[in-house]
Order: structure tokens, then C-alpha cells, then sequence
């Protein structure tokens, strides 16, 4: 997957069929893809993030007034779900919206926009495993393609008032000699809502569930909260961030633990390939002893592979100990600010660490995903209290999740109260 590694599997063709044309993330020949990601990489730069803070903002507020006004049990789940469009909507624009805008949180899904993002998403094992199949029959995308044509060409004609994401991948700010075709940016703009909602929603989520399972992560999380936005502080600026290593060590365990992508992106060989794939566990010792030694194989030409993420960051030669618990610790251990005294080995590879994929194809969006979710987490833990609902079993959680390319989450409910804090 890095610079020197693989190219794209044909599960990617699978993805691009039907396409007027191809988004950034199915494109197979390294030197167009690279040419592609150009305009993604001036949308996610420092200067756009901070553009969109005002759009994040005012969505993470009206995420967090809506919970409280529901009394009672709320399914945080489609909160977040809701939430998450709504922003991407924001950004790109591109789907059967009210006047352009989306408006899940407030309304609902009056527009039936859910559907189409779900008929999309629920083809896309399909296409992926089965791409010439995409030949005979209609694509669970077409749809979703339809709306955000319609959406994109309304959307150019209009004057826009601020920049969002749709500004750079359209070339509004003139960064290249020459501007994409329409075609190619609606592509990439149905990419936004695809690629940026669920992945988002589906990890805050599972850091919700994750926070509440273990009152002694929540309670040391609040804690780093009201440190940094303590009661009547502006919990939506982002200037400590930065400085919030606990929050940031219970995002990595919870990615560690839930990668959005479980099953990793599939890379294609050429030609043959030697890779060091077989670690064979010396017999005179345990498991736990993680002595042996590395073997190496053989893979041949035309063969599709994948680094299946969810296994590897559940390996105790990567992880240990606590291989597959919720243990933010490991982080702080890692890096040092915290102690760590046990007969059980420390293992911590950062190389095996890849929810959002590493090289030249990682997730280009990374960071404004990052941004979405410390926002949420320190305005929301500084407003409300969470705890499970009566009646849920916290133990169905993970046999709820289903891997539908990106992980999907089921509900979560909660009972949401005030902590009386005042708003900035
Ligand atoms: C926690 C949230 C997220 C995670 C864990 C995540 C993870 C990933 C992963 C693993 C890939 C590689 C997929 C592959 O190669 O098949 C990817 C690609 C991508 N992601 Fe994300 N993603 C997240 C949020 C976002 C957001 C908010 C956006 C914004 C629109 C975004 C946009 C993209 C795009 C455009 C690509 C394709 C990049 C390329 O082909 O160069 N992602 N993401």
C-alpha cells in the first residue's frame, strides 16, 4: 500500500462500474490517481479546515441541542448518522437536498435521501467481490450518481457564499490551469457523502459505546474535558486539540479496535511478488511468548490481496497486552506519559496501525475526520452525561457490526442529560 507498494485490485473497477466517471478512490493507474488527488489535497489543507470550522461548528451544536431535547432514550446512532450527512452535505452539496442543503437533523429523512445512500452502500460488497457482474445488472449507485448529478450542475450554476469542499475539488480557487469537467467533479463530490459519512459517524459511535462500557475511560476522559473547556468555555474551539492526549488515545484504541475499512483495500500483482507474509510461532513456547520467525511466500501474478486491517490490529505481535480490549492506556504508554510495570511484554507497532490506510492512497480526508470527531467529543462531553438505556446489553454490541466495506454500527441507546454547563 505505501509508495513502493502494489497497485489497486479489480474490486475497484467493480466500484467504478456504471460511472460516468471515476472518483478518486477507484482509480487504478497510480499516475491519473495522483493527478486526481491534487484538488483533495488543497480541500484538506490547514487553511480549508479552518474554513470549515463555522459549517462544523454550528452542526456539532445542533447535534448536541438535539439529544437534549429528546427526553428520554435516544438512539445516538442515527443522531450521529444524521449528524454526519448533514455535514458532508455542507461540504459537497450533492444529494437530493432541500435546496441544496441538508437537513437530516432537523427534518428528518423527508427527501428519502437515506435510501439512496443505503442502496449505494448496500451494492458495494457486490460490486467489489463481483465486479464483471456490475455488467448485467443495474448498480446499486446509479442512483445516488442520478441525485448528485442533478445537485452538482444546480450547484455550479450557483454563487457560493463560502468555501466548502465542493469550492476546491471544482477549482473555484483557481489552483490548477486547468478545471476538471463537471462530470468528474460530481463524481468525486458523491465520493464526499459516501466516503466521509458513515466512516465518521460509525467511529464516534463506537467511541461512544466504547466510553460508556468503561466509566473509568469516560471518567478520565470528562476529566481531560472540563480541564480544557471547563464550565462556560468555548468547547468548540479547537485550540487544545493538540494538547488532549487522552482524547486522542481513546480515538486510536477506538480505530484500533473498530478500523472503518475491517477488511483493508484490496492491491493487485503484475507480477509475482515475494512478501513475508507467514509468522511461524516457535513450537517450545506459548502463543503469548510470540517467539518464531517470519517465512516468506510467494504470491503470483493476477492474484488480488488484502492486509485485512481488523486482524492485524487485533494481533498480539502487534498489540500486547490487552490484545483485543478497549485500553487507551497503550497510547500514553507508547509515547511514554504513562508507566507501564507487568511480566507481560509491551507491544505496540505503529507499522501495523493503518485505519486509514497508508501511502499515496491513504485517506485523504483524515484529518478533517479527526476534526469532526475531537469536536463532537469535547462539546458533547462537556454538555451531557451519557449512560446506557434500560433494556440494552452492551455485550450485543459487537455482534451487531457488520462489514458493508466501511463498518457499520447498530443502534445505541442512550439516556442523554445535561451537565448545566452554559453554552459559549
Ligand atoms: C474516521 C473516519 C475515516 C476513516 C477511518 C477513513 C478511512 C479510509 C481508508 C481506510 C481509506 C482507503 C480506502 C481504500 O483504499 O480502499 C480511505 C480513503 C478515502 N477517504 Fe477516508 N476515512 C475516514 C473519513 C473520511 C472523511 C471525513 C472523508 C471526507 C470526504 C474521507 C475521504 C476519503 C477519500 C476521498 C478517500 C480516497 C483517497 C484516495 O483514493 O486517494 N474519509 N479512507
Amino acid at each position: 500500500m505505501g509508495t513502493q507498494g502494489l497497485a489497486r485490485g479489480p474490486a475497484y473497477d467493480g466500484l467504478a462500474a456504471h460511472a460516468a466517471d471515476r472518483a478518486i478512490l477507484t482509480w487504478r493507474d497510480a499516475t491519473i490517481h495522483a493527478k486526481r488527488r491534487i484538488p483533495w489535497i488543497h480541500g484538506f489543507n490547514a487553511a480549508a479546515l479552518k474554513e470549515y470550522e463555522p459549517a462544523l461548528n454550528e452542526r456539532v451544536v445542533q447535534l448536541v441541542d438535539g439529544l437534549l431535547q429528546r427526553h428520554g432514550t435516544v438512539d445516538v446512532m442515527e443522531s450521529i448518522k444524521f449528524f454526519s450527512y448533514d455535514f458532508m452535505g455542507d461540504m459537497a452539496q450533492v444529494l437530493l437536498l432541500f435546496n441544496g442543503v441538508s437537513e437530516l437533523m432537523r427534518d428528518g429523512d423527508t427527501h428519502g435521501q437515506m435510501q439512496v445512500v443505503q442502496t449505494c452502500i448496500d451494492s458495494t460488497i457486490m460490486r467489489e467481490t463481483m465486479p464483471w457482474l456490475t455488467r448485467y445488472i443495474s448498480d446499486g449507485a446509479d442512483p445516488l450518481r442520478a441525485a448528485a448529478a442533478v445537485m452538482g450542475m444546480q450547484r455550479v450554476q450557483k454563487a457560493i457564499s463560502r468555501r466548502d469542499l465542493f469550492y476546491y475539488l471544482n477549482n473555484d480557487d483557481g489552483a490548477e490551469a486547468v478545471s476538471p469537467p463537471l462530470s468528474v467533479v460530481i463524481a468525486e463530490a458523491a465520493l464526499v457523502i459516501i466516503a466521509g459519512s458513515d466512516t465518521t459517524s460509525g467511529t464516534l459511535c463506537n467511541i461512544l459505546y466504547s466510553l460508556v462500557r468503561h466509566p473509568d475511560v469516560y471518567k478520565e476522559l470528562q476529566e481531560e474535558v472540563d480541564k480544557f473547556y471547563p464550565l462556560g468555555e468555548n468547547a468548540l474551539d479547537s485550540a487544545f486539540h493538540s494538547k488532549m492526549t487522552f482524547l486522542e488515545a481513546v480515538i486510536n484504541e477506538t480505530l484500533r479496535l473498530y478500523p472503518v475499512v475491517p477488511s483493508g483495500s484490496q492491491r493487485f500483482t503484475s507480477e509475482g511478488v515475494t512478501i513475508s507474509s507467514w509468522y511461524i510461532f516457535d513450537s517450545s513456547h506459548s502463543i503469548e511468548s510470540l517467539t518464531g520467525y517470519w517465512l516468506p511466500s510467494y504470491v503470483p501474478r493476477n492474484t488480488s490481496v488484502r492486509s485485512h486491517t481488523w486482524s492485524i490490529h487485533r494481533d498480539p505481535r502487534n498489540f500486547s497486552p490487552f490484545t483485543n480490549e478497549f485500553w487507551p492506556e497503550r497510547w500514553l504508554i507508547a509515547e511514554k506519559s504513562s508507566s507501564y510495570q507487568s511480566e507481560k511484554p509491551f507491544i505496540h507497532n505503529l507499522n501495523a496501525y493503518i485505519p486509514f490506510s497508508f501511502g499515496p492512497a491513504n485517506c485523504v480526508g483524515k484529518h478533517l475526520a479527526l476534526k469532526e470527531i475531537r469536536t463532537v467529543l469535547c462539546y458533547l462531553l462537556q454538555q451531557v452525561s451519557l449512560r446506557f438505556a434500560e433494556g440494552f446489553d452492551p455485550d450485543t454490541w459487537d455482534s451487531h457490526l457488520k462489514d458493508n466495506l466501511t463498518l457499520e454500527v447498530g443502534h445505541l441507546p442512550v439516556v442523554v442529560t445535561a451537565r448545566g454547563v452554559s453554552k459559549p
